[in-house]
This record gives structure tokens, C-alpha cells and sequence, in this order.
């Protein structure tokens, strides 16, 4: 049962002080989603957790704590490090308001206990909050860093040989293909794993990314740059217990609940389909152009549309918001699969021809 007796003033004083931190922090984590990443989805967390705050905060009536606020005999006002005054850019004063955001809802949590355990249990969930939060912003800048300005992405099967496999795997990297995925089902383990290192060496050598579908255990042992999960497969924080940090995990989505969920988990980037009717694996239903909409307009973790993506069609892909795809039959499928890279990295404005882009 809550404590009857009036609260500690120090204990007011206190929490007044960390509430207005924790406000002020979320706030401007709020600030750097919506302004300077334009991610509605992280903005809309960032507002949340920001009325959250008040929320739990408004078991302080605003009066009591003016009346313990004593700003000029703050002894903490003085105390002043050298790292406070220096933030080297926006991603740096974002990331220190989290820290401090997060410090604040600790303090909150352990002093709310005194005045009632549900106040501290409220301002736990906000920390917990704020760690998601956390998480979202960090994958995002994450992702984009390690995928840079990647839009070509292509699935390739294993072929016939792995001669055969090394000279696709040449020609389109050497056309300008960014991150290339081996996708085959009908693989013994051993024969994928060596295809697979075969994938990897060709990719460091052009700067291409390097993805294995389905198998973070193949990925690690053929050196490649990450793995590509679904939704029935492993979970993202099961890859990455198998991939480890270094890697990527990439996910496929094919609704939005589920964008925002595999970004919250940790995902590097995002597959968004499928868009088109595609030869290449069959679906009941298509979520189409308009979810490659939706998640370009909310979602800035790196995202590519995949699914029946053509020359013809990948217009209507960029028109919808997203400069990423994945491509399987477009490329494998044409008479010449590199001559088939570059009219689609034409198509999506980045330079034709180009090594990989992306490390
Ligand atoms: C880039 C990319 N996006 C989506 C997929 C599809 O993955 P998944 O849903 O696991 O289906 P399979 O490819 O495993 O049949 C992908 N492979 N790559
Ligand atoms: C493997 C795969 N996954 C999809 C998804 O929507 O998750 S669409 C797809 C097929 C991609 O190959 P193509 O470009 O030949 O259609
Ligand atoms: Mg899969």
C-alpha cells in the first residue's frame, strides 16, 4: 500500500528535478527523429514516451513541486564537466539526451518508490521505453551506415557449378550490383557453405555486401556480411546471437506492424513486399505498392521493396518513396543479367557501372 504520510520534500525537490530531465531529454530525442531523420515512427515513440512522463508525473501536483524547487541553492549548478559543453553533431547531442533521459527514469523510478511502489513501477516501464527508443534510433543510424547508399540488391541461386557461380557472381558485382544474396533452397549445407564463401570473397573483393538467406550459422562460416531472415524463421535477436554485432540481419516484412517491429528488434534493414506477383516465390497476398509507401513514409531504417521488381515497374517502386530493391528474376532471369544491373541502377539514380557502394 502507498506510504500515507506526506512526501520527503527533499524527495519532491528531487523528482522535480528529474522530471524535467527526463521531459527535456525526451523531447529532444524527439526533436532528432522528427527533424533530423524525418522517422515518424521513432518521432511518434519519442512523443509517447514524452507523455508518458507527464503522465506519471502528474502524480506530483505541479504546485508541491514548484514549492520544493530551489534553483538558486542548487549546488548542481555549478558542477560542470568538459565533455557538457561539447557535442560534436546532432547524432551527438541525441545520444547524450538518451543517456540522460534514461538516468532521469531510473531516479524517478527508485525515489517514486517511497512515495508509491505503483509510481516507480510506472517510470520503470517508461525506462524500459526509452531502452526501445534507444534501440530504434541506434540500429537506424547503424543500418544506414553500414548499407550506405545500397540500392541494387539482388538474390542469385546457387547455379550449376561453382565456376558458373563464380562468374555471375563477378559480372554482377563488377556491373554494380550493391548487395547480393544467395537464396537457394535445395542445397545440401556443405555445397551452400561453399557457394556461400565463394559469394563472400567476390564481394569483399568489389565492395559489395554479401547475404546468405535463411542460415546465420552458413553466413558466419562462409564469412559473408550477414543473413536474411522472414517471418517464420529466426527470430532477429536469434540471428544476432548467432551473427554476432559485426553482421547484418535483414528481415522481411510484409506489414507495417511488422517494419516496426523487426526495426525495434535490431534489424539493419528491411525487405518490403511482395510488390509485384513474383516467378520467383508465390504468395496469397500482395501488400503491393502501397506498403512500399507506408513504410517509406514512416521508416528510415534501410527498406527494399522486393518482389517482381522489373526495369518496367521499378519506377512506380521509386514514385512510392523507396530507392531500394531486391531483384531475383529480373537479373537471373535476363540474357544478360549484368546488362540487366545497370539499366536498374540506372533506373533507381545512382551511378551505373560502379563498384558496390556499400562496405
Ligand atoms: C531482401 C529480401 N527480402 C525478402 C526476402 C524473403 O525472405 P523470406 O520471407 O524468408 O522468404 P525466402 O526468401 O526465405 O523464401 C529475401 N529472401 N530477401
Ligand atoms: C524471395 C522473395 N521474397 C519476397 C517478399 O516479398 O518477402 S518477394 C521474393 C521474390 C523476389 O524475386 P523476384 O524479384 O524474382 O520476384
Ligand atoms: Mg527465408
Amino acid at each position: 500500500m502507498p506510504d500515507t504520510s506526506p512526501p520527503d520534500p527533499h524527495v519532491i525537490r528531487l523528482m522535480d528535478a528529474s522530471l524535467n530531465r527526463a521531459s527535456e531529454g525526451a523531447r529532444v530525442v524527439e526533436d532528432y527523429a522528427r527533424f533530423v531523420l524525418d522517422d515518424a515512427h521513432l518521432s511518434r515513440l519519442g512523443k509517447e514516451l514524452r507523455h508518458g512522463i507527464a503522465a506519471a508525473g502528474a502524480t506530483l501536483p505541479m504546485a508541491d513541486r514548484l514549492a520544493c524547487r530551489n534553483t538558486p541553492g542548487d549546488v548542481g549548478t555549478a558542477i560542470t564537466t568538459a565533455s557538457e559543453s561539447q557535442r560534436a553533431d546532432a547524432a551527438d547531442v541525441c545520444n547524450a539526451s538518451l543517456g540522460r533521459l534514461q538516468e532521469a527514469l531510473r531516479s524517478l523510478e527508485e525515489y517514486g518508490k517511497t512515495i508509491d511502489p505503483a509510481l516507480g513501477a510506472a517510470f520503470e516501464r517508461l525506462r524500459y521505453d526509452a531502452y526501445t527508443l534507444a534501440a530504434g534510433l541506434g540500429t537506424t543510424e547503424r543500418g544506414r551506415n553500414r548499407l550506405g547508399d545500397a540500392r541494387l540488391y539482388v538474390l542469385i541461386e546457387a547455379g550449376p557449378s561453382d565456376e558458373a557461380f563464380e562468374q555471375l557472381t563477378e559480372s554482377l558485382c563488377a556491373a554494380g550490383v550493391q548487395v547480393l544474396q544467395l537464396r537457394d533452397k535445395r542445397l545440401d549445407d556443405r555445397r551452400l557453405v561453399e557457394r556461400a564463401r565463394i559469394m563472400a570473397a567476390v564481394c569483399r573483393r568489389h565492395g559489395v555486401v554479401s547475404i546468405v538467406n535463411d542460415r546465420a550459422d552458413i553466413a558466419v562460416a562462409a564469412g559473408a556480411d550477414g543473413v536474411h531472415i522472414g517471418q517464420d524463421e529466426l527470430t532477429v535477436a536469434d540471428a544476432r546471437s548467432v551473427v554476432g554485432p559485426g553482421r547484418l540481419v535483414g528481415v522481411s516484412t510484409h506489414r507495417i506492424e511488422q517494419a516496426r517491429a523487426a526495426r525495434l528488434a535490431g534489424a539493419d534493414y528491411l525487405g518490403v513486399g511482395p510488390t509485384f506477383p513474383s516467378t520467383t516465390k508465390s504468395f496469397a497476398d500482395f501488400p503491393g505498392i502501397d506498403f512500399v509507401r507506408q513504410v517509406a513514409a514512416e521508416i528510415t531504417l534501410p527498406a527494399f521493396a522486393i518482389g517482381g521488381i522489373t526495369a518496367e515497374n521499378i519506377s512506380e517502386v521509386v514514385a512510392a518513396g523507396l530507392r531500394r530493391v531486391a531483384v531475383g528474376a529480373a537479373v537471373t532471369g535476363a540474357s544478360d543479367p549484368a546488362a540487366a544491373v545497370r539499366s536498374l541502377r540506372e533506373a533507381l539514380g545512382a551511378p551505373v557501372g560502379g563498384e558496390g557502394s556499400s562496405g
